[in-house]
């Protein structure tokens, strides 16, 4: 069962900008004295940290599509359980950076498992929990990765060092979760500056933010 908090998830291409985003929002958030819970998928908590470093360890090139699609539903089972449910029953606000939207269009999409055979999976791995809200970050694959290219402190890990070709189709898998989901999501445009993708996200996220005091 779900409590009374909010749960948010963020999404969108590699180098969108979502740690970013989310980074600024906590930061904000806090500083006027609401009290957020800010995670990442996969990972978040030790399980699930653990199965992100098995998935994008770029050794493991032979790694199967449905495996990769498994391991991502399992870290994120673990990772509700532990982590978003027990904040959201606290009344509490999480930002989560990418959740099933993400499995929806790199493994539904581009790895060509399908969208409503992945979405099967994470229904039994989240038994209802889906996102009050998601922000999707658009941009085009190709200025993504240009950012997180020149960014030196960044390693790039398995899903990065994909062709091209598979990004473009992470970017059209987006497009069909989007008009899939069109209540949920919203989109953003993400190729400007960082204070006007920022000024965007909190005009979406006023509303909800006011339902909750
Ligand atoms: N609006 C922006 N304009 C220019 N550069 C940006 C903008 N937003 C983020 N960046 C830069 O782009 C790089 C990627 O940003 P960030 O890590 O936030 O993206 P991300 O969506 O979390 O990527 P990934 O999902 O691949 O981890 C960083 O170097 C960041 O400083
Ligand atoms: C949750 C989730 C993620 N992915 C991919 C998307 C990225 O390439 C990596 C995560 O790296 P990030 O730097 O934290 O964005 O994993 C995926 O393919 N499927 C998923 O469900």
């Amino acid at each position: 069962m779900k409590g009374k908090g909010l749960f948010i998830t963020f999404e969108g291409p590699e180098g969108a900008g979502k740690t970013t985003v989310l980074s600024k929002l906590v930061k904000e958030l806090e500083e006027n004295g609401i009290n957020v819970v800010s995670t990442r998928e996969p990972g978040g908590i030790v399980i699930s940290e653990k199965i992100r470093h098995i998935i994008l360890n770029k050794e493991h090139t032979m790694m199967d599509p449905r495996t990769e699609a498994l391991l991502y539903a399992a870290a994120r089972r673990q990772h509700l359980v532990e982590k978003v449910i027990p904040a959201l029953n606290e009344n509490k606000i999480v930002l989560c950076d990418r959740f099933i939207d993400s499995s929806l269009a790199y493994q539904g999409f581009a790895r060509e498992i399908g969208i409503e055979e992945v979405l099967q999976i994470n229904e039994f791995a989240i038994n209802g929990m889906m996102p009050d809200l998601t922000l999707y970050l658009d941009i085009l694959p190709e200025r993504g990765l240009e950012r997180i290219s020149k960014n030196k402190e960044r390693e790039m890990n398995r899903l990065d060092l994909e062709h091209i070709e598979f990004h473009k189709k992470v970017y059209e898998g987006y497009q069909q979760v989007i008009k899939r989901f069109p209540e949920r999501i919203h989109v953003i445009k993400a190729d400007q500056p960082i204070d006007q993708v920022f000024e965007k996200v909190k005009a979406v996220l006023k509303p909800y933010l006011q339902r909750m005091v």
